[in-house]
């Protein structure tokens, strides 16, 4: 999986350097460029923002640089990106869609700043790419840079040969097929602060801690978010 990530402030993806996603990059599974939108503004203030057609609070950024920056990186794709926009107006990001985009060869992401992205931008990029708005969450950033951030390490711990045990990927949280929440984890020490680990983990009984597995998960989903249990019975 190869990512373009286009913001006015680079220096927000330094993190991905760090930890599983840059070995990964470093291990040649994954790589990405970050570019700054203002390399494609021709203005002595790399002007990216306007005030609002309709009136209203703050700025909206221009598309002119936009258009000019996914042109130039359509130019140089070896094959069509998908542009992912993060917005808090965009359809629920989700492990599905993780998935999906740590298959995908290329794909490049349009962080947002002020009030949004003109919305010609997504008008005009889905005649030449598959565009997806999308949202991690029902709050509001200052940015598409943090989600952009949250998506990326969601993707690409999924691609194959990034985490060491593939195994660790299918009982998680929101693993696809599952859509249970993850049971409780505990280790070393079976007592602490008077607190022990639950008998049936110690037992060596596989059958046994598997179903006591699957019934913390369906309990905890059951309690923090019935919406799943619903889809997991659909
Ligand atoms: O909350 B968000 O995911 C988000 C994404 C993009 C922009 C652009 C301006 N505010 C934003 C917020």
């Amino acid at each position: 999986m190869y990512a373009d990530i286009v913001t006015i402030f680079p220096d927000y993806f330094a993190p991905l350097d760090l930890s599983l996603v840059g070995k990964a990059r470093r291990a040649g599974l994954v790589n990405w460029q970050v570019h700054d939108l203002r390399s494609w503004t021709h203005d002595r203030h790399h002007t990216v923002d306007d005030t609002p057609y309709g009136g209203g609070a703050g700025m909206v950024m221009k598309p002119e640089p936009w258009g000019e920056a996914l042109d130039d990186l359509l130019d140089r794709a070896w094959s069509t990106p998908t542009l992912i926009i993060p917005t808090p107006a965009g359809e629920p990001f989700s492990q599905a869609l993780a998935y999906e985009w740590a298959a995908a060869s290329h794909v490049v992401f349009a962080c947002g700043r002020y009030e949004g992205i003109d919305a010609r931008v997504a008008q005009y990029a889905a005649t030449r790419m598959p565009v997806r708005e999308v949202s991690i969450g029902d709050y509001v950033l200052n940015g598409g840079e943090v989600a952009v951030l949250a998506m990326m390490e969601a993707i690409v711990r999924l691609v194959p040969g990034v985490v060491g045990n593939p195994e660790s990927l299918v009982e998680e949280s929101h693993a696809v097929g599952s859509g249970l929440l993850e049971y409780p984890a505990y280790t070393k020490p079976v007592s602490w602060r008077g607190w022990d680990v639950p008998e049936v983990l110690l037992s060596g009984h596989h059958g046994r801690v598997e179903a006591w597995r699957q019934e913390r998960s369906r309990e905890r989903t059951a309690a923090v978010r019935p919406d799943l249990l619903d889809a997991d019975n659909a």
